[in-house]
C-alpha cells in the first residue's frame, strides 16, 4: 500500500524522509492525496479532496485550517506541538533586547558618519543611543504553552520579573515553570504591571483583539508589546492611539499589515519567528512521523480535532471509523461486525464534541470479508469515514 501526500510551503525535505518508503510525496495523486503536510497555507474556502484523511500542520497555529469543515468530512488535523518553540523564544528575547536599546537606530547612524574623525563623532554622538536594561524590568507573558513557558523561564534567568497569565495552563507546563514567575489570575494584572508584554496564545474568538482599547488603557507608560502569535490578537486602531499617547513605546510583531508598515515605533518582521533551520526540520520530522503513524496504524497523536488514540495492532486487519458521537453508536457498530461473522479482538471509541474515533481490531484474515464490512460501514448512517489498515 502506497499512501500519497501533498505538501505546501516548502516542508523540510530531510524531515519528510520520516514518511519512509510507503509514501509518495507530491506525485501524480497530488490533487486527491491521502494527506496534506502544510505550514501557513490558508485552506479556508478551499475544497478538501475526497480521499483526504489527514492534515498535518508543520508548526503550532492551526487557524489557517477550517477545522470544523475538516472534522465534518472526517479529516484528522494534527500539529507539531513545541517543534518550533525555541525559534520563537529566541526571536522574542531578541525583540525584548532590541526594544531596550536602539541598536538598529545606532548602527544606521554610525553608517552615516564620514571623515577621519569618525571615532570622535561616535564618542560625541553616542549619548543619543543610551538605552535601558531588561534586568529588573517586568515582563508579562500571556499564554504559557510551549513558547510562553520557555520565554518566562529564560526571562527570569536574565534577571527580569515575570508575570504569567494562562487560565488553561497544562499541568506539565506548570511543573516546568520557574517558581519566581508570578501567576496572574486576571489578564488585567499583566496589562497593569508590565514594562514588556509578549503574547503566545492561539488565535480564537476568545483571544482575538486581546490587546484592545481597554487593555491599553490599563497599561502604564512606555510599554513594549511583542506579538509573535497572530496579528489579529491586536486591535491596530487602539494600538495607534496607545502609541500616540505614550502608553506603548514600541510594538514588535511578526505579522505585517499595510497600516503597520513604515511607522517609527513599530517593528514588523515577515512571519519568521519559526523560520530557523532547526525549527523547520523539527516540525517536518514531527509532521512526517505523525502522518506515517496515522496512515499505517490509525493511531492519533497530537490532533487538534480528535482525541489521542494509541493501540498496538496485533490482528490481521483494523478498521478505523470516524463517526458522529450519537447514543448507541458503539453498540450499532459492534452489531454490524458480528453480523458480518467477524470477531472483534479490541475496540476503542473516543469522542471529542460531536465526533468520535473508533478502532476495531478484527480477528479475521479474509480480506474480502473485511472489505465487505467496510463497505457496509460506508453506507451506514452516522459513519463519516472508514479506513482499512492491514497489519
Ligand atoms: N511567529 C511564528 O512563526 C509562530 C507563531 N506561533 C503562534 O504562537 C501560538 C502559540 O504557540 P505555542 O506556544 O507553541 O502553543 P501552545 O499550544 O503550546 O500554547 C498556547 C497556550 O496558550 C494558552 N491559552 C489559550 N487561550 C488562552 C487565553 N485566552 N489566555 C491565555 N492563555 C491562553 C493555552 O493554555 C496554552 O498554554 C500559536 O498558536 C501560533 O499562533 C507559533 C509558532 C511560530
Ligand atoms: O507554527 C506556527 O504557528 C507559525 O506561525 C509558523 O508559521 P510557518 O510554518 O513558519 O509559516
Amino acid at each position: 500500500m502506497v499512501y500519497t501526500v501533498k505538501t505546501y510551503n516548502n516542508i523540510n525535505k530531510i524531515g519528510l524522509r520520516e514518511l519512509g518508503n510507503g509514501f509518495q510525496i507530491d506525485g501524480d495523486h497530488k490533487e486527491n492525496p491521502d494527506a496534506y503536510i502544510i505550514r501557513s497555507e490558508n485552506l479556508h474556502g478551499a475544497t478538501l479532496p475526497e480521499n483526504l484523511v489527514a492534515i498535518a500542520r508543520a508548526g503550532a497555529g492551526t487557524n489557517n485550517i477550517p477545522i470544523d469543515v475538516a472534522t465534518d468530512q472526517g479529516i484528522v488535523v494534527f500539529n507539531t506541538p513545541g517543534a518550533n518553540a525555541n525559534a520563537v523564544k529566541e526571536a522574542v528575547l531578541a525583540s525584548t533586547l532590541l526594544s531596550a536599546r536602539d541598536y538598529i537606530g545606532a548602527t544606521s547612524w554610525v553608517n552615516t558618519l564620514t571623515g577621519e574623525d569618525v571615532p570622535e563623532q561616535v564618542e560625541a554622538g553616542k549619548k543619543q543611543f543610551a538605552g535601558s536594561e531588561i534586568a529588573g524590568k517586568t515582563l508579562g507573558v500571556i499564554g504559557l504553552g510551549a513558547i510562553g513557558a520557555r520565554i518566562a523561564n529564560d526571562a527570569v534567568r536574565l534577571g527580569m520579573n515575570v508575570i504569567g497569565y494562562d487560565p488553561y495552563v497544562s499541568v506539565e507546563t506548570a511543573w516546568g515553570l520557574n517558581r519566581a514567575i508570578i501567576r496572574a489570575t486576571e489578564i488585567h494584572d499583566v496589562f497593569k504591571n508590565s514594562d514588556y508584554i509578549t503574547i503566545h496564545v492561539p488565535l480564537t474568538e476568545e483571544t482575538r483583539n486581546t490587546f484592545d482599547r481597554e487593555a491599553f488603557d490599563l497599561m502604564g507608560k512606555d510599554v513594549t508589546v511583542i506579538n509573535f502569535a497572530r496579528g489579529e490578537l491586536v486591535d491596530n486602531t487602539a494600538l495607534f492611539d496607545a502609541i500616540e499617547t505614550g502608553v506603548v513605546k514600541r510594538y514588535i510583531t511578526d505579522f505585517g499589515t499595510e497600516d503597520l508598515l513604515n511607522k517609527e515605533k513599530i517593528t514588523v518582521l515577515p512571519h519568521v519567528g519559526g523560520s530557523t533551520e532547526e525549527a523547520e526540520l523539527n516540525c517536518a520530522i514531527m509532521a512526517g512521523q505523525t502522518i506515517r503513524r496515522f496512515m499505517e496504524t490509525g493511531e492519533i497523536i497530537n490532533s487538534v480535532n480528535f482525541p489521542n488514540v494509541k493501540q498496538t495492532l496485533t490482528t490481521p486487519f483494523r478498521i478505523t471509523l470516524i463517526n458522529n458521537n450519537v447514543p448507541n453508536i458503539v453498540a450499532r457498530i459492534s452489531t454490524r461486525v458480528s453480523d458480518a461473522g467477524i470477531n472483534i479482538s479490541n475496540i476503542i471509541n473516543r469522542s471529542k464534541n460531536d465526533h468520535a474515533y473508533t478502532l476495531l481490531d478484527l480477528d479475521e484474515s479474509d480480506e474480502q470479508k473485511v472489505q465487505a464490512l467496510a463497505d457496509e460501514f460506508n453506507k451506514s448512517e452516522h459513519i463519516v469515514k472508514v479506513r482499512i489498515i492491514k497489519k
